[in-house]
């Protein structure tokens, strides 16, 4: 993610926007925040208690020390629960140093992992978690390897889950990456989720909360796609430069809508969440995946 991939055909793909009535109120408020359109609508900024898990680390160690807080006995759990868990260890080991001082004082200074974008080392601009089975292969993606957390520790997530696959019938997913947009100026950059280990025609599940934002469809600029192709396969005609209307498709992804993506839109899509200087309340997102 956070790339531009050019390349792959561009064949039209299915997409759907749905209504997704699957997850109870409870359900969402557990999750989530408000509903209100925040462009109508100043949201309330979260507290520390209701922000979804950040692996940016740029506050404080408070959540780390306070070490987790399952409520394992909890139906649901709680925002709080969800927040106060310690990262994988060695994704936490790996942005978290530590700097004795001497004589009883000492620093402990966390980096917010970075992503590349274009050759280039920067934040992530919006906070992410991962969350997959054991023993899948590992997620990369813009030089980042996220460690997964397991879904055990996230019972509200097994639900959306399962309401995803009560509209989905017939659809697996393993694996799950949340994107908390904090505001206005937290974005998705253009990318494909062409990632490997998703196979060639991956369905993303694509469930929201919160603050509503657009959600951008731009097909890829390549020759050679599926849809320029002779019928034997032959050479591809060259692409006309302007742009039409189906070459780009925007959606307002609402609070409890479910975004399908499926087909080939991975790989002859891009995507993006632009910052929307109204978008100012929060919006989580959490896509499921299939690895391989
Ligand atoms: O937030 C969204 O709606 C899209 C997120 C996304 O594209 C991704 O996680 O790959
Ligand atoms: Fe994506």
């Amino acid at each position: 993610m956070e790339k531009i991939n050019n390349s792959g055909d561009s064949s039209a793909a299915n997409r759907s926007h749905q209504p997704f009535d699957g997850i109870s109120n409870e359900e969402a408020e557990s999750l989530l925040i408000n509903k209100n359109n925040c462009s109508e609508h100043k949201s309330k900024e979260m507290t520390s208690s209701e922000i979804l898990l950040s692996d940016n680390g740029e506050d404080d160690d408070s959540n780390h020390k306070k070490g987790l807080h399952h409520h394992q006995n909890q139906r649901r759990m709680s925002l709080t629960s969800i927040v106060e868990v310690e990262p994988p260890s060695s994704s936490y080991a790996a942005t978290r140093r530590t700097i004795d001082l001497g004589h009883g004082s000492d620093l402990i200074y966390i980096q917010r992992p970075t992503i590349r974008v274009f050759g280039r080392s920067c934040l992530q601009p919006r906070d992410t978690c991962y969350v997959a089975s054991s023993g899948l292969s590992a997620l990369v993606y813009s030089g980042y390897r996220p460690d997964a957390y397991s879904w055990d520790d996230f019972p509200p997530l097994k639900e959306i889950l399962d309401a995803i696959y009560k509209a989905l019938p017939g659809s697996r997913f393993n694996s799950l990456l949340l994107n908390r947009y904090k505001g206005a100026n937290d974005y998705v950059a253009w990318h494909a989720d062409d990632e490997k280990i998703y196979g060639p025609t991956p369905e993303i599940a694509s469930v929201s909360f919160g603050c509503e934002r657009e959600f951008v469809l731009k097909k890829k600029k390549n020759e050679g796609s599926s849809q320029e192709k002779t019928e034997d396969g032959g050479p591809a005609k060259k692409r006309l430069k302007r742009s039409n209307k189906e070459d780009q498709q925007s959606l307002t992804l609402k609070h409890g809508s479910l975004l399908v993506m499926r087909g080939y839109t991975q790989r002859d899509w891009i995507h993006s969440v632009p910052k929307r200087a109204k978008a100012e309340g929060t919006r989580i997102n959490l896509t499921f995946r299939l690895v391989l």
